[in-house]
């Protein structure tokens, strides 16, 4: 190959400052060292996580760096001693990795892994707690392990799945985030049972994928709560059976929703990020059994709180990363779900952009009409 070995220049849309928009800047990527794969990303789509990083309110983000974790790509180069991903693989980069051999991958009890976080959590690589990335010899830090606005990204071997090269990548980039994340909180996180009452807390595409594992599951009742009204006629067509909006009500929506559901849900699913419609999800919960998820992430400084009587009257609380699935070992089942036509993709993505137009695909994340937008990043 021309370039293994070599630093590659290429496009990167770089966040040089929280909340200032970002520039496309020619980066230079350095070759993979060990343990190390170098992937030409082809499409990344925008999650609402990059959006809160890019905000300044991520306790872990750093700048200047290069944001992105919902990508599909090509494996250009891989480092010493790679054995699982070669050359002209498809991929999906994985910000929530998967070793196989430490302690969190062995315990069989959870999808997080600890080979890598620590390096991921600030920016570099772990390999010599450095970065992959410059401009004119600035280090520019990764993102998640895995900075997929960029043309060419360098990943943990632990952090990338190899898929199906059949699957169209401007659409599979989506199981990278979002739509794993909201079907794995119903299905591994909460297992929701067949005649369940379900309640989702906000209708962007996590909570839509939600409502997707909710309807696969067999919930009886899906209610959906959003303070966007516009919400509803998209959530049906993912299962949502009622909709709720707190601004139309004068009782807390806990209460409101206790008072849907003869005692409260089965299961809640808050899919925002808001401390306070956290409570109200765990406290919309039955009585002696109703389980609450936090999916979404809130900012830095922000706690939840809640009378403890609610937890001991048998309400459980739980969160989600990745919706609970095992990254490099699920991704691929995921993919091969979405050929089947077993599971929803192309029916999140609203718009299609290009790299270089990214800070536009941010603004339409901020306006409500716009699910995923995956930007096109070779044009
Ligand atoms: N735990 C995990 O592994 C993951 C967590 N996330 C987090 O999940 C959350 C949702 O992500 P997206 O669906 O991409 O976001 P989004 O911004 O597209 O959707 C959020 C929805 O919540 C609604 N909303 C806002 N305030 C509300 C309120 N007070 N009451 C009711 N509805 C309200 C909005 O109208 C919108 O429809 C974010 O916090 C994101 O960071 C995303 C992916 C993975
Ligand atoms: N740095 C953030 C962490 C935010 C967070 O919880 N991230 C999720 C994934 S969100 C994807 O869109 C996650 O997987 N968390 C587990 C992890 O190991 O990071 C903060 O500190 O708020
Ligand atoms: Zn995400
Ligand atoms: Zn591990």
């Amino acid at each position: 190959m021309a370039t293994h070995g070599q630093v590659i220049t290429c496009k990167a849309a770089v966040a040089w400052e929280p909340n200032k928009p970002l520039v496309i800047e020619d980066v230079q990527v350095a070759p993979p060292q060990a343990g190390e794969v170098r992937v030409k990303i082809l499409f990344t789509a925008l999650c609402h996580t990059d959006a809160y990083t890019w905000s300044g309110k991520d306790p872990e983000g750093l700048f200047p760096c290069i944001l992105g974790h919902e990508a599909a790509g090509i494996v250009e180069s891989v480092g010493e001693g790679v054995t699982e991903v070669q050359p002209g693989d498809h991929v999906i980069p994985c910000y929530q990795a998967e070793c196989k051999e430490c302690k969190f991958c062995k315990s069989g009890k959870t999808n997080l892994c600890g080979k890598v976080r620590s390096a991921t959590g600030v920016g570099v690589m772990m390999n010599d707690r450095k970065s992959r990335f410059s401009v004119n010899g600035k280090p520019i830090y990764h993102f998640m392990g895995t900075s997929t606005f960029s043309q060419y990204t360098v990943v943990h071997d632990v952090s990338v799945a190899k898929i199906d090269p059949t699957a169209p990548l401007n659409k599979v980039c989506l199981l990278g985030c979002g739509v794993p994340t909201g079907l794995g909180a119903v299905w591994n996180t909460a297992k929701v049972e067949a005649g369940s009452i379900v309640a989702i807390f906000g209708l962007g595409t996590v909570g839509l994928a939600v409502a997707e594992g909710a309807k696969a599951a067999g919930a009886l009742r899906i209610i959906g709560i959003d303070i966007d009204p516009k919400k509803f006629d998209t959530a049906k067509n993912f299962g949502v059976t009622e909709f709720v909006n707190p601004k139309d009500h004068e009782k807390p929506i806990q209460q409101v929703l206790v008072d849907l559901t003869d005692g409260g849900v089965d299961y809640s699913f808050e899919c925002i990020g808001n401390v306070s419609v956290m409570r109200a999800a765990l406290e919309c919960c039955h009585k002696g059994w109703g389980t609450s998820v936090i999916v979404g992430v809130a900012a830095s400084g922000q706690e939840i709180s809640t009378r403890p009587f609610q937890l001991v009257t048998g309400r459980v609380w739980k969160g989600t990363a990745f919706g609970g699935f095992k990254s490099r070992s699920q991704v691929p089942w995921l993919v091969e779900k979405y050929l089947k036509k077993e599971i929803k993709v192309d029916e999140y993505i609203t718009h299609n952009l290009t790299l270089a137009e990214i800070n536009r695909a941010f603004d339409l994340i901020h306006e409500g009409g716009c699910l995923r937008c995956v930007l096109d990043c070779q044009v």
